[in-house]
């Protein structure tokens, strides 16, 4: 796995966000958190529902599928990179609507899990620039991770844009395809992993005597503060713990405990059936 630095800004590339939910919602606002000029933009929903606050939060333009059935294909038209940020089972149909429109130097990059290149590459024109990313929802906090793949016609220069606008809010890691199940696995799904040990927490204080909403408060300040820490330029999980754990302490007591429950292994397990389910579904829509 490589990590990669970005160029130095070059001219703003226009780009389309196709589905712009959680996901292509959270790189959207983590682009423009990060400074990008928000009228080269232009976003897509199908519905209505969250346009509004959509539009209000980035500024950019936001056209609606349910009252243009021509949305995505006037946000592509003039568009140098292409987010598409449906559900996996669209993602295909969505090449499909789109093919005829864009340009064919326009890099497509998908956010979708299991949806491989060449599964795209069959939906759209020969030739075109296409990169499977799997980036997370702290993207739109500036916190983010992501995995990227290229297809063979993206150029050097395709990837390092693309490395950019990523770059702006996240960490950055360019990885072989058949990696990319195992980042989903990990960073993909892993804010879950988080918030669940969040939920965890505060269920756990709650057993102990806590309020609830001082539990939820507690375990909320202590997730995000632990990891504001492993934020830290070369944080090490491993030394962060130690510094916690006094021998014959407290913490002491509840890691041995986790360790004679199996804590690490069923977290093992848990992102193995999250790969496992990606293979799945690339089985299922390949
Ligand atoms: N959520 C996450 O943390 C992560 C998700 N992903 C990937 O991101 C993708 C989207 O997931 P997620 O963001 O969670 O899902 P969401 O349902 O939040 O987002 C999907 C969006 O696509 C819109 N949409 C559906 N069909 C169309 C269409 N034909 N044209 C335009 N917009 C359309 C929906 O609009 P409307 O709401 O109006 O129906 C919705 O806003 C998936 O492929 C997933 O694998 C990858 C990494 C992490
Ligand atoms: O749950 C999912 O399928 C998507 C992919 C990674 C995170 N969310």
């Amino acid at each position: 796995m490589t990590s990669v630095q970005s160029t130095p800004p070059h001219a703003t590339n226009k780009l389309a966000f196709l589905g712009t939910g959680s996901m292509n919602g959270a790189v959207l606002r983590g682009i423009i958190a990060s400074g990008y000029d928000r009228t080269a933009v232009v976003a897509t929903l199908r519905s209505d529902a969250k346009a509004d606050d959509l539009r209000t939060e980035t500024g950019v333009t936001v056209l609606i599928g349910e009252q243009d059935p021509e949305a995505n294909i006037n946000a592509v038209k003039d568009a140098d990179v292409v987010f598409l940020g449906v559900k996996p089972v669209g993602i295909t149909a969505l090449c499909d609507q789109i093919r005829g429109s864009l340009k064919p130097t326009a890099v497509v990059v998908s956010v979708a899990a299991a949806i491989t290149i060449e599964m795209m590459a069959a939906h759209l024109e020969a030739g075109q620039p296409i990169v499977r990313s799997m980036p997370n929802t702290p993207l739109k906090v500036g916190s983010g991770a992501v995995g990227l793949s290229s297809g063979e016609f993206v150029t050097k220069e395709d990837l390092a844009a693309v490395v950019e606008l990523f770059s702006g809010s996240g960490v950055v890691h360019v990885v072989p395809e058949e990696q990319q199940n195992a980042v989903s696995a990990i960073s993909g799904s892993g804010p879950a992993y988080a918030f669940y040990l969040a939920e965890a927490m505060a269920a756990a204080g709650v057993e102990l005597g806590l309020d609830p909403a001082l539990a939820t408060d507690l375990a909320r300040a202590t997730v995000a503060g632990a990891g504001k820490m492993l934020a830290e330029a070369d944080a090490d999980p491993s030394a962060l713990r130690k510094a916690v754990t006094s021998p014959k302490g407290t913490t002491e007591q509840a890691l041995a405990t986790f360790d004679a429950e199996g804590m690490a292994k069923i977290v093992a397990h848990g992102a193995a059936a999250a790969a496992a389910r990606a293979a799945a579904i690339t089985k299922e829509l390949g």
